[in-house]
């Protein structure tokens, strides 16, 4: 089955999962306050799209998946989404 190319050309350092479930980015932040307060900023945003991000932390590194749950795959929430968190991490790589 021929998987349709993702394009993530127009987010900040995101990749697209083998198999095009879901994209995903790593954060790293200075400090682990910065991590957690980046975390949270992003929590409240996720809550008012009613769109959660699957995410891990250790220390100052944040690791992101995104992929819509009720279709077991990608839709345009997960980019919205997205977009919301590379306004969140600013110039962060
Ligand atoms: C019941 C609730 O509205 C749904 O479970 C929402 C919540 N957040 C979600 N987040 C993500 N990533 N995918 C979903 O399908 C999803 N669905």
């Amino acid at each position: 089955m021929e998987t349709e190319a993702v394009d993530v050309s127009g987010l900040n350092d995101w990749e697209v999962e083998a198999g095009g479930a879901a994209i995903l980015r790593t954060l790293k932040f200075k400090t682990f306050n910065e991590a957690f307060g980046f975390m949270t900023q992003v929590a409240l945003t996720a809550e008012k799209m009613n769109h959660h991000p699957e995410w891990s932390n250790v220390y100052n590194r944040v690791s992101i998946r995104l992929t819509t749950h009720d279709t077991g795959g990608l839709t345009e929430k997960d980019f919205a989404l997205a977009r919301e968190i590379d306004r969140a991490a600013g110039g962060r790589t």
